[in-house]
Order: structure tokens, then C-alpha cells, then sequence
């Protein structure tokens, strides 16, 4: 480590930075190794913060052991496929499906109401081994997981952003994101916190402060919240949404942060809008994945007009909201 040059070792250890940083120490030659800066520093100035060189290698070297030993454990995290495969249904038949979801992709699960859409997320979240009332499995790049996955609060495999988020800690919305932000040691803090801020209030229907407590946000609000949360500092290589539309949030900007390419998005959902934004859908019936669908060309190219037509219903429930009597102006689709 000793041996290695300035710009490399940052290059690969920025957070290294901030240890110089903390003693006041200015890197002005990054040419030369770590060993030849630390012979280079005044003694005089390392009285000053009450530290020796060996004391500042050994923080060096304690934090680049922890940074590898999370980067050993994010490796585990990379998920290329999700296997789904059958159980039985609510009447014990058999459900015969072998589903691959491949990173990257957007599924969407529809079906009446109480046939099964949020047990299939479950089985998903709890990374299911015929051990649930489905009997299904969940398989990760083509194995059984670690099922230590299930009970680790901090690395989770799948992030699920369940219907009901109901915040029991007694935190601001900014002290909350900020210690989220600090527990995954992002770069620049500061910047990611005012983002997912940013970002939620975008979604949100009506705006809320950054210093207020979480437990006083609204249902939308601490929806939106935990969405631009998990978009921005959730690691979890699988995202489970279950029906983002009853929140009354901006549910395409919503899925358009949550998706990114390293990720497999698994939705739940009533609207036909988000049925057809996602590559495939699954159809549930009876507690059984009855079909699978490809969003066809045909499908994609009709999602303006049906956006066109959720935006008028959209102002029409804002208008009467707000008291307004409903014209035929309005009725205009
Ligand atoms: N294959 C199955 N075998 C046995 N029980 C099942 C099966 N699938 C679902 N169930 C059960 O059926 C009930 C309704 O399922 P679930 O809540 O998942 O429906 P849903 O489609 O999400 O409904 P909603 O649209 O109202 O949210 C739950 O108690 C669930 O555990």
C-alpha cells in the first residue's frame, strides 16, 4: 500500500481524501507513493493534530479493508437472472411456469384483486424455496440464494416498496435520508441527500419541508420519499413495487428513476399505464402465474393516447379536490 502512487491509490480509494482532509494535509504531487508524501510531512504539523505517520497509514489501511470486505459482499449482490418457478395455485393445481427475468428488464403483474399479485412479490421478497402457501421458488443467476439474504436489514437482494409505509422513527426527512446516505458511504453526501429530497417532491402530489418529521408526511408523501430513497441509495439488485398508484404520486417519474439498467423491476399493479411501460406481464388468476405477456409494438405505440386520457381524469380529480363544479369543458376527453 506504502508503495502505491498518490493518484492511483486515489483513483481506486477516493474516500482516502477525506483521511488527509481530516488532518489538514495538502496533496499538491500526486506522482509520488504514499510512503514518499508521508516522509515529506513536517513533523511539526502532525503535533499539531496529535498523530503519527503510522497512525495515519494504519486508518489508510483499516478503511481500504473495509471498503474491500464491501465491495467482497456487493459482488455477491450482482444478480444477472431471476428463476421463477411454479408452485400450485389456490386449488393445488399445478402451476406450470419457469419464468427468467433478466437484469435490467421490467415486469408488471396484473390480475383481479386477491388473486395473488402481492403473494407472488412476497414469495420473491422472502426469496421463496417451496416454503411459502405457493410452493414456489425463487431462484437467483440460475442457483437457490443464500437465504441469509432474508434477515440482513442492511443487504438486501430486493427492495420492496410495499403499499403501506408507515415510518415509526422519530427523525426529519432530512436526518433521515442523511443517515441512509451515510450508512452506504456515498460520495458527497450532501449532493445525494438535497437529490432524493428533490426527487420526492417531484413525485408528491403536494410538497413537504425538509425539516419536518417523517412520521408526519403523508401516505403519498412517504411513498414518494422511500421511492426516491431506494432509486438513489438502495444497492438491492431487485425491485419489487406494489401498487405505486394508490399513492397519488407521479407514477411514471416514479418508475422512471427506479429503473435503471443493473436493476429487475417487478411491479404489481392495477393501471394499465404501468401494465404496459414494462417489457412483460405476468397475469395472475387464482393464485397462479396464468400467463406471460410481451408488451407487443402495437401495445407501446397506444401508451400516449392512454397517458392523454389519465391526464384528463388526473385534472378532473384535482379540480374536484379543489371544490370546482364539473362542466362539460371538463367532461371533454
Ligand atoms: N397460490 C396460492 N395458494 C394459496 N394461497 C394463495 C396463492 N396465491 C395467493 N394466495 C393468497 O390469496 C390471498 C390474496 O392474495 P394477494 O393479496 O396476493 O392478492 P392481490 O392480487 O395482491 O390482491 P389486491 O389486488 O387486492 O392487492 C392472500 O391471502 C394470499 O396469500
Amino acid at each position: 500500500m506504502s508503495n502505491m502512487k498518490l493518484n492511483e491509490l486515489l483513483e481506486k480509494y477516493p474516500y482516502v481524501k477525506d483521511i488527509f482532509d481530516s488532518y489538514n494535509l495538502t496533496l499538491e504531487n500526486l506522482d509520488i507513493t504514499l510512503d514518499q508524501f508521508l516522509e515529506s510531512i513536517n513533523e511539526d504539523e502532525l503535533q499539531e493534530h496529535g498523530v503519527t505517520k503510522n497512525e495515519i497509514l494504519a486508518t489508510i489501511n483499516n478503511l481500504i479493508e473495509e471498503i474491500k470486505e464491501i465491495e467482497e459482499e456487493e459482488a455477491k449482490f450482482n444478480v444477472e437472472t431471476l428463476t421463477i418457478l411454479g408452485g400450485f395455485d389456490k386449488s393445488g393445481q399445478k402451476e406450470d411456469v419457469e419464468i427468467t427475468i433478466k437484469k435490467g428488464e421490467i415486469i408488471s403483474v396484473v390480475g383481479p384483486t386477491g388473486s395473488g399479485k402481492s403473494r407472488l412479490l412476497a414469495d420473491i421478497e422472502w426469496l421463496a424455496q417451496g416454503d411459502t402457501n405457493t410452493k414456489r421458488t425463487i431462484l437467483i443467476n440460475g442457483q437457490k440464494p443464500s437465504l441469509d439474504f432474508r434477515y440482513s436489514t442492511d443487504k438486501k437482494l430486493v427492495a420492496q416498496l410495499s403499499q403501506n409505509m408507515n415510518f415509526v422513527v422519530d427523525l426529519t426527512v432530512r436526518e433521515f435520508i442523511t443517515l441512509h446516505a451515510e450508512s452506504r458511504m456515498v460520495l458527497n453526501t450532501e449532493k445525494v441527500v438535497q437529490l432524493i429530497y428533490e426527487k420526492a417532491n417531484e413525485l408528491a402530489g403536494e410538497r413537504f419541508d425538509f425539516d419536518v418529521p417523517i412520521t408526519s408526511l403523508s401516505g403519498g408523501q412517504s411513498r414518494a420519499l422511500m421511492i426516491a430513497d431506494t432509486a438513489f441509495l438502495s444497492k438491492s439488485p431487485i425491485v419489487l413495487i406494489d401498487e405505486i398508484e394508490n399513492a397519488g404520486i407521479n407514477r411514471k417519474k416514479a418508475l422512471e428513476i427506479l429503473v435503471s439498467n443493473d436493476k429487475i423491476v417487478i411491479m404489481a399493479t392495477h393501471d394499465p399505464i404501468l401494465a404496459l411501460l414494462a417489457d412483460k406481464r405476468l397475469v395472475i388468476n387464482n393464485g397462479k402465474i396464468a400467463k406471460i405477456i410481451e408488451t407487443t409494438k402495437e401495445e407501446k405505440e397506444i401508451l400516449p393516447a392512454l397517458e392523454k386520457i389519465d391526464q384528463k381524469l388526473l385534472s378532473i380529480r384535482n379540480k374536484l379536490r379543489d371544490g370546482f363544479v364539473i362542466n362539460e369543458i371538463y367532461m371533454e376527453v
